[in-house]
């Protein structure tokens, strides 16, 4: 039985009355294929399962999708039953904010800056000042962020061990189409044509991981595969696994941002880069 629950009294009860390991997927709703990986890693290595729905107001810019983002909760209910989910807390802005807007937020640091948080000024004094607050409130063992925003799980890990948060970070890998495009509560957003532009994203991950393997610039070929007449490139950028410079050689990340329409997009891949023998 999934119980509901809007209110952190209603949720410190329900959460005090839990037993066993507590595993936490914080979520904005619309829930998809995505989101059911990371319920289901919960499900598999905690004893319990809190799922949170919030559409963060403080994560999103004067000119971004706040008002639009999409709002299914019945659906994402129903969703959470199926997936085995014992606690949903879904509160409303008031509920998260009662003095209106924080004065005090975390700070990322320098990595916040850069890629989304170039794009998106003050996206992860948002994403992380809410992360941090749901993990006080849900008090969970392990919590599941999804690799399909890479930066924002970098982040989060680097939070719990700078902030000395008693909480496990699990990521879970990123769940896609059977064409490659990465899902995203976003995607709906997306005209059948643009769905099509859309794969311009995983095309080039794709091409430049392939490069990669073959020892060629990883960075250079997702360039090349990008298809710039059907969607305009944010940032295409290959780093090591912390999101720091590329590697010479070993594990990389190669990480994009694009608009589709009006509709922004980001996608990633892991890359091996083989050393020059
Ligand atoms: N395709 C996916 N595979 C794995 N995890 C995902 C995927 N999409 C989202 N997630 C993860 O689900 C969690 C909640 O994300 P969120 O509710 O913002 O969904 P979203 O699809 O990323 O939405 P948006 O389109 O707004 O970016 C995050 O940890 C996110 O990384
Ligand atoms: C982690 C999160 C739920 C914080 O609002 C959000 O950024 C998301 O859905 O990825
Ligand atoms: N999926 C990360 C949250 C956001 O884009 O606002």
């Amino acid at each position: 039985m999934t119980a509901l629950v809007h209110t952190r009294d209603e949720l410190a009860a329900a959460r005090s009355a839990t037993t066993g390991t507590v595993g936490v997927v914080m979520t904005m709703g619309a829930l998809h294929e995505g989101h059911r990986a990371l319920l289901r890693a919960a499900r598999e290595q905690a004893d319990r399962v809190i799922a949170t729905i919030f559409v963060n107001p403080l994560q999103f810019g004067p000119n971004e999708d706040f008002d639009r983002y999409p709002r299914t909760l019945d659906a994402d209910l129903a969703v959470c039953a199926d997936a085995g989910v014992d606690l949903v807390f879904a509160p409303d802005r008031p509920e998260m904010y009662p003095a209106g807007e924080p004065m005090v937020r975390v700070d990322p640091g320098p990595l916040g800056e850069r890629l989304e948080g170039a794009s998106r000024p003050g996206f992860f004094h948002g994403v992380l000042t809410v992360v941090l607050k749901l993990l006080q409130v849900t008090r969970p063992d392990l919590a599941f962020f999804g690799e399909k925003d890479y930066q924002q799980l970098t982040l989060v890990r680097r939070m719990v061990r700078d902030l000395d948060v008693p909480v496990r970070i699990v990521g879970v890998p990123t769940v896609r189409e059977p064409d490659g495009l990465a899902l995203s509560s976003r995607n709906r957003y997306l005209a059948p044509a643009e769905r099509q532009a859309a794969l311009s994203l995983s095309a080039a991950l794709r091409a430049g991981a392939e490069a990669a393997e073959l020892g060629r610039d990883a960075e250079a070929a997702a360039r090349v595969a990008f298809d710039s007449s059907r969607a305009k490139l944010d940032y295409l950028v290959l780093t090591d696994p912390d999101l720091g410079p590329p590697p010479a050689r070993g594990p990389g990340r190669l990480l994009v941002a694009a608009w589709v329409g009006s509709t922004r997009l980001i996608d990633n891949v892991a890359v091996e880069v083989p050393s020059a023998t």
